[in-house]
């Protein structure tokens, strides 16, 4: 008997070596243990992926969860299970295509009406690499839902956000986007040669600008913004990818990855982070790695940039029309870079 207990101590371990250096690699868990009792939380795409974890440990946290889902059936099969694991009842599905701004402002319209406060959103839902497809309105698929349907959401939601104060916004970018360019001449990819990769990097480009744009403008107003990459977690993010892969690629190369991608639940630390805790209580205007904060690639600390994709986006998604765009309502104090 005696024989086995160096082995099978050796191996124990190694395993547990293994699960805290993959802990560690992948960022681990939030620090932060705070409760969310009664705060309204808005989730873009929480029906899967990190979205779905997020949703279900805000969830648990006492918050009063919005899951805003492009279908039905599977939004509200997941609301229940998070309910059901959770013991909140108060985790709600609710129907947001963001590949249609039709849907986008009947969502926004109906938190408008319904809810009394909104806390906390955050602009998680997303499509990669997928084909050359149009969202409703003619919009490249990844730049309408990544960016388009989210810009438009955050803008219909500002003014309760700002009832709401302290009250967070958060964009999920990638990334990515340090390999991303704005081609404000072609942004829905009409003139150029359609690459799926970088129609993703440029969607992810411009959460970030949009992020800092947004912070720039809500200064003072008590509503904070600040964008994050996940880092690589295993969710159906990637299941347009394989049609670009090798076979090298997907069967050598891609057992090695795995070992390095977390798990969803991991994947959803850093959102939760960025929801609740006290250390970010007024930070606004950054990118987190994870959960640390980084300098975002030199391309989306472009103040021109920013403030230009900010206007077309207006334009494109019809709120400078309504009066409903936010001009830079601030004082000159808010000209300043973002805290
Ligand atoms: N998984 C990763 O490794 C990774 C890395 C970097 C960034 N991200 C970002 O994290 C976010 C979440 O992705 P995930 O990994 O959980 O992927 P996922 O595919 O599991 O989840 C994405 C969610 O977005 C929803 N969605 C897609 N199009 C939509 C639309 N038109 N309207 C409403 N919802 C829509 C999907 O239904 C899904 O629920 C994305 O913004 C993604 O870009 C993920």
């Amino acid at each position: 008997m005696s024989k086995y207990i160096l082995p099978v101590s050796v191996f124990g371990t190694v395993i547990g070596c293994a699960v805290l250096l993959k802990n560690h690699v992948t960022g681990g868990r939030c620090p932060s243990k705070a409760t969310i009792n009664g705060k309204t939380v808005i989730i873009t795409g929480a029906n899967t992926g990190i979205g779905k974890e997020t949703a279900q440990e805000l969830a648990k946290r006492g918050g009063r969860i919005i899951m805003g889902c492009r279908d039905m059936e599977k939004c509200e099969a997941a609301a229940k299970e998070i309910r059901g694991h959770t013991l909140n009842p108060h985790v709600y599905a609710c129907h947001l295509d963001l590949a249609s701004m039709k849907s986008v402002r009947e969502f926004a319209e109906r938190i408008n009406q319904e809810e009394q406060h909104v806390d906390v959103l955050i602009n998680n839902a997303g499509v990669m690499r997928c084909p050359a497809w149009k969202t409703e309105d003619g919009f490249d698929m990844q730049f309408g839902v990544n960016h388009l349907g989210h810009f438009l959401l955050t803008n219909l939601l500002l003014d309760k956000l700002k009832e709401s104060t302290p009250s967070r916004v958060i964009n999920l970018t990638s990334l990515a986007h340090i390999i991303g360019k704005i081609d404000f001449e072609d942004l829905n990819w009409e003139k150029k040669k359609f690459d799926t990769k970088q129609a993703y990097c440029q969607s992810k480009l411009a959460n970030v600008l949009f992020t800092r744009e947004l912070a720039k403008r809500l200064q003072g107003t008590g509503v904070t913004v600040n964008a994050v990459h996940p880092g690589v977690v295993a969710t159906r993010l990637g299941r347009h990818t394989s049609l670009h892969q090798s076979q090298f690629s997907s069967s050598v190369l891609g057992p090695f990855f795995s070992l390095l991608v977390k798990s969803p639940k991991l994947g959803a630390q850093p959102s939760i982070y960025l929801a609740v805790s006290e250390d970010l209580e007024g930070v606004t205007g950054r990118y987190y790695d994870v959960m640390t904060e980084k300098e975002p690639a030199p391309q989306a600390l472009d103040e021109e940039a920013a403030r230009r994709l900010w206007e077309v986006s207006s334009q494109l998604v019809g709120l400078e029309e309504e009066g409903q765009y936010h001009k830079s309502n601030l004082s000159a104090e808010s000209q300043s870079k973002p805290a």
